[in-house]
C-alpha cells in the first residue's frame, strides 16, 4: 500500500481522500529540513503547500517517492529538475485558488487605495482621524497586470468591472486572447509609464525575479500603487524601500517576501504598506478545492499511474491509464530491444503509431520508448526525464500516426538512427494484451519478449540453426522458444531466442564464431 506524507497545513479532506482510496497517509506538518530528511524515505508521496522546500538534498534522501503533490499553483519551493532527474513526478493544481488570489489582489488594491487597514487601527485608538484618511479612487485609474495567466486574467475581469483601464504586460498573451479580455497589450516599459497601480501575477523564475527594481520604479508614475500577492521575489526589497522613502512609490500592498516566513523586514517600518502572510490562497473554498484536486491526483498517479497537472511528465487520463498499460509494456520492449542493440550515438528516433495504438494518447508511450532506448547508455533515465535527456542530447525525436489500415489492428514501430545506420522494430498487442515483437530490421518475425534473449543476424544458410542448438545444448541452456525470420531465401535472416536463465558470454563468443553469422547479442528484459 503506497504511504503519503502531508507536510504542510492542508485540509483535512487531503487525508480523508487518501485514507479512503486505501492510501496510508501521515500529516506532519512544521517538520525542519533535517526531520524531513529523516523521514522522507518512508514515503511515496509528499503532499505541500508552499512551507516546504523540497530540495535537492531532500530529494536525494527520498528513495522511495514518485510523486509531489502542491494543493496550489506555485512550485518554486520544488527543484523540478531534480526531481525530474530522479523520475518523481511533480503535479500542482493550475486553477483550484486562483479565484481566491486574484480577489485578495483586488482586496489588497483596495485597502491600499483607501488605507483601510491603517484607519481601522487609527479607529480602534479612539483617535478619528477623518482628515488624514484621504484615498484615491480608482474609477478611471490604470492597472498595470504583469503577468496576464490564470489569475492576472481574473484580476483583469474584475479591475474592468470596477471601471479600471486595464494594461497588461505577458509575453505569452496572444492579442486576440488580451482583445476577448478587454485589456491593451503593452510592453513592460510603458506599463511601468501608464500604470497608476501596479500588480504582479508571474511565477518566480530566473525571466521574472526582480521584475520590479531600481530601473524600473524610475520609469513609473510618482504616487505609483505596487501589489504583489504572486511571490517575493518578484520586487526587489531594497529598491522598493529606497522608492517608498522618496515617496516615488504612494503605497504598496504584499502578500509574499523575499524571506518567508517574512518575521522581520524592513519594509514592516512604512505606514503606507500593507503586509499579509502569503494568504492569496487562503479561503476555505480554496483550500478545499486544492487539498480535494491534489488528494485525488496523487491517489490516480500512486494507485492507477493516471498522471494529471504533471508539471514534468506528458498526463494520462484515468481513462486512459489502463489502456495505456499494455502498450506502456510494448513500447518499453521495443525500445529495449533498440537501445540494446544501439552501439554508437543516437541521432535521431522515429516512434510510429497505427491503427489503434494512433487513437491513443501517445506522449507517455513516447517516453516509455525513450527511457527503455536510453536504459542502456544511462543509469539515471526514467520515464518523466527520458524526452529531457533525449533533448540534451541533441537526438531528435519525432512520433508519427498513421491513418493507415496496416496488417495489425495496432502496431508502433520504432526507428533508431544512429552515426553508423539505422535500425527498426515493430510491435503489436493480442486481443488479451500480451504483446508480440512482429518485425526487426524489415524482417517479418512474430517473438514474445522474454527475460533473457539471444538475437543473432546471420546469412540465411543451411545449418546454422543446428549449429546454433547444439551450442546452446552443451552449454546447458533450455530454449524457451526459437523464433525465426528472413528477407528472403538465403538473405539476411534473424533468429530471436528465448533462453530459461541468464547467458554467459563465452556461449555468446562461441555462436558469433560461427560461419555466416554477422551480429550476436544477448537482450535483457
Ligand atoms: N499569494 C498566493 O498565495 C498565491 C500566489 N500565486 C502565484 O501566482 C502566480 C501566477 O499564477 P497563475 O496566474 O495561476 O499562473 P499562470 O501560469 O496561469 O500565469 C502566469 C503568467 O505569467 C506569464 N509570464 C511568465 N513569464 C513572464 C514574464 N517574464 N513577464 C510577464 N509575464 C510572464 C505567463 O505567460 C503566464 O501568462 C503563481 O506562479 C504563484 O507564484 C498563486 C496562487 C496563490
Ligand atoms: O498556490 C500558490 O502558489 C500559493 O502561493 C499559495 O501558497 P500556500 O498554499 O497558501 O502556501
Amino acid at each position: 500500500m503506497p504511504k503519503v506524507l502531508i507536510s504542510d497545513d492542508l485540509s483535512p479532506l487531503a487525508k480523508q481522500i487518501f485514507e479512503a482510496r486505501g492510501i496510508e497517509v501521515d500529516q506532519i506538518v512544521g517538520l525542519t529540513k533535517d526531520e524531513l530528511i529523516a523521514k522522507i524515505g518512508e514515503y511515496d508521496g509528499l503532499a505541500i503547500r508552499s512551507a516546504t522546500k523540497v530540495t535537492k538534498d531532500v530529494i536525494a534522501a527520498a528513495t522511495n517517492l514518485k510523486v509531489v503533490g502542491r494543493a496550489g499553483i506555485g512550485v518554486d519551493n520544488v527543484d523540478i529538475p531534480t526531481a525530474t532527474g530522479a523520475g518523481i513526478v511533480v503535479m500542482n493544481t493550475p486553477f483550484g485558488n486562483s479565484i481566491t488570489t486574484a480577489e485578495h489582489a483586488i482586496a489588497m488594491m483596495f485597502a491600499i487605495a483607501r488605507e483601510i487597514p491603517m484607519a481601522d487601527a487609527s479607529t480602534r485608538l479612539g483617535k478619528w482621524e477623518k482628515n488624514r484618511f484621504m484615498g484615491v479612487e480608482l474609477t478611471s485609474k490604470t492597472l498595470g497586470i504583469i503577468g496576464c495567466g490564470n489569475i492576472g486574467s481574473i484580476v483583469a475581469e474584475r479591475a474592468l468591472g470596477l471601471r479600471m483601464k486595464v494594461v497588461a504586460f505577458d509575453p505569452y498573451l496572444s492579442p486576440e486572447r488580451a482583445v476577448d479580455l478587454g485589456v491593451e497589450k503593452v510592453e513592460l516599459d510603458e506599463l511601468f509609464r501608464r500604470a497608476d497601480f501596479i500588480t504582479l501575477h508571474t511565477p518566480l523564475t530566473d525571466g521574472t525575479r526582480g521584475v520590479v527594481n531600481a530601473a524600473a520604479f524610475a520609469k513609473m508614475k510618482d504616487g505609483v500603487f505596487i501589489i504583489n500577492c504572486a511571490r517575493g521575489g518578484l520586487v526587489v526589497e531594497k529598491d522598493l524601500k529606497a522608492a517608498l522613502e522618496s515617496g516615488k512609490v504612494a503605497g504598496a500592498a504584499l502578500d509574499v517576501f523575499e524571506v518567508e516566513p517574512a518575521k522581520q523586514n524592513d519594509l514592516f517600518a512604512f505606514e503606507n504598506v500593507i503586509l499579509t502572510p502569503h494568504l492569496g490562497a487562503s479561503t476555505n473554498e480554496a483550500q478545499v478545492n486544492v487539498a480535494v484536486q491534489v488528494a485525488e491526483q496523487m491517489a490516480d498517479y500512486l494507485l492507477d499511474g493516471a498522471v494529471t497537472n504533471a508539471l514534468n511528465m506528458a498526463s494520462v487520463s484515468a481513462e486512459d491509464a489502463p489502456r495505456l498499460r499494455p502498450y506502456m509494456k510494448l513500447a518499453a520492449q521495443l525500445g529495449g530491444f533498440a537501445g540494446q542493440l544501439t552501439e554508437t550515438g543516437i541521432k535521431k528516433v522515429v516512434i510510429e503509431y497505427e491503427g489503434d495504438a494512433a487513437q491513443l494518447n501517445v506522449r507517455p508511450l513516447t517516453a516509455a520508448v525513450l527511457e527503455a532506448l536510453l536504459r542502456p547508455l544511462m543509469d539515471s533515465v526514467n520515464m518523466v526525464n527520458a524526452p529531457t535527456v533525449a533533448k540534451e542530447r541533441n537526438i531528435e525525436v519525432s512520433e508519427v500516426k498513421h491513418d493507415r489500415e496496416g496488417d495489425y489492428h495496432t502496431l508502433m514501430r520504432v526507428t533508431v538512427t544512429t552515426e553508423k545506420q539505422t535500425r527498426d522494430i515493430a510491435g503489436t498487442l493480442f486481443a488479451n494484451g500480451d504483446a508480440r515483437i512482429v518485425q526487426i530490421k524489415g524482417i517479418s518475425i512474430e517473438a514474445q519478449v522474454t527475460d533473457n534473449m539471444i538475437f543473432v543476424v546471420n546469412e540465411d544458410l543451411p545449418g546454422f540453426i543446428g549449429n546454433l542448438g547444439t551450442i546452446l545444448g552443451s552449454a546447458g541452456l533450455n530454449i524457451a522458444t526459437f523464433n525465426l525470420g528472413r528477407e528472403a531465401a538465403g538473405k539476411e535472416a534473424i533468429a530471436l531466442v528465448a533462453i530459461d536463465g541468464a547467458v554467459p558470454q563465452d556461449v555468446l563468443g562461441q555462436i558469433r564464431s560461427l560461419p555466416h553469422v554477422r551480429q550476436v547479442k544477448h537482450l535483457k528484459f
